[in-house]
């Protein structure tokens, strides 16, 4: 039996990521913690994830939470994670990490602690997404350099980053399939006498409203046709099924920075 804990429990994600270890074979929920001051502390977790009652209460002792965990699923914030990651990797918990938004300095941090630890980071844990990851490589290898490139992403009006983790790797795996620097060919604001688009750029474009769960499209838009290639959410539980089969992957895995094209074997 793998023994899970889980940050972030009362949220979003946290909830169905609870759902989730109840339903799979082989796992168990160990523990799952929240926030100091968190009104759900001392809850039962399956009852605040609704999926009844599991006999884990809620805590905001993350240390002791883990003392009888073997993998951390974190959906949460980059700060947050990445303090419960200097954890895990001190008490050599193995950890998934949803959570997205973070900086280049602190996807290093993240890397230099998966030295000590095996860790999977993902901005998005669904099977489709990360089909839509090889897909987006194969058109460019088929259309090549001949087509713009936009990308738009529509989420719920409570989502904190943007664009969002998806939309970016989206635009990393373009780029570096076209051979460009994401970094340095990201358009995020067009305002004004912007003057004509150069062929080079790509469009990073932002939609947040209600309670979308997540669409993502890569336009290529050519002279007189255009391709689109969508994603859309319909529920969460595929993420979270998603991060509860990265932790199963973890077993027996050396340290090290892993993502969900590991985990599925499309690499
Ligand atoms: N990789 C993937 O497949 C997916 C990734 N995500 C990402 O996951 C992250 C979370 O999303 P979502 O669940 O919607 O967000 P929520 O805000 O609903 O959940 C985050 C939870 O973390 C809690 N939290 C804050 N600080 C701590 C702490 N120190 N210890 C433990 N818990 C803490 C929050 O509490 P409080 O609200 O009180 O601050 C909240 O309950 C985002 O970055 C999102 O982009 C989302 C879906 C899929
Ligand atoms: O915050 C969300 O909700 C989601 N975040 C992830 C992201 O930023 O890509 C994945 C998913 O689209 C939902």
């Amino acid at each position: 039996m793998i023994k899970i804990a889980v940050t972030g429990a009362a949220g979003r994600m946290g909830g169905r990521i609870i759902t989730a270890i109840k339903e799979a074979e082989g796992l168990e929920l160990a523990g799952a913690a929240e926030r100091p001051g968190h009104a759900m502390v001392g809850q039962d977790a399956g009852l605040v994830a609704g999926c009844g009652p599991l006999g884990v209460n809620i805590s905001d002792d993350l240390e002791q939470v883990l003392s009888g965990a073997d993998v951390l699923i974190d959906f949460t914030f980059p700060e947050v994670t990445l303090k419960n990651l200097e954890i895990c990797a001190r008490l050599g918990c193995k950890m998934v990490i949803g959570s997205t938004g973070f900086t280049p300095d602190q996807r290093e941090g993240v890397a230099r602690l998966a030295r000590k630890i095996p860790v999977v980071l993902a901005p998005n844990m669904s099977v489709g997404v990360n089909a839509c990851f090889k897909l987006l490589k194969e058109a460019v290898q088929i259309l090549g350099d001949g087509f713009d490139v936009e990308i738009v992403e529509l989420h719920h009006n409570k989502k904190k980053d943007a664009p969002s983790g998806t939309a970016v790797r989206m635009g990393e795996v373009v780029a570096d399939a076209l051979g460009r620097d994401y970094n340095e060919c990201a358009v995020f604001h067009r305002e004004g006498m912007t003057g004509e688009r150069t062929h080079e750029e790509i469009g990073m474009q932002t939609v947040r409203g209600g309670d979308i769960v997540g669409e993502h499209t890569v336009y290529f838009i050519g002279m007189g046709e255009r391709i689109e290639i969508t994603h859309r959410a319909m529920s969460r539980d595929m993420f979270a099924r998603g991060s509860v089969r990265a932790a199963h992957w973890l077993d027996g895995k050396t340290p090290g920075l892993y993502d969900m094209q590991d985990v599925l074997g499309l690499k």
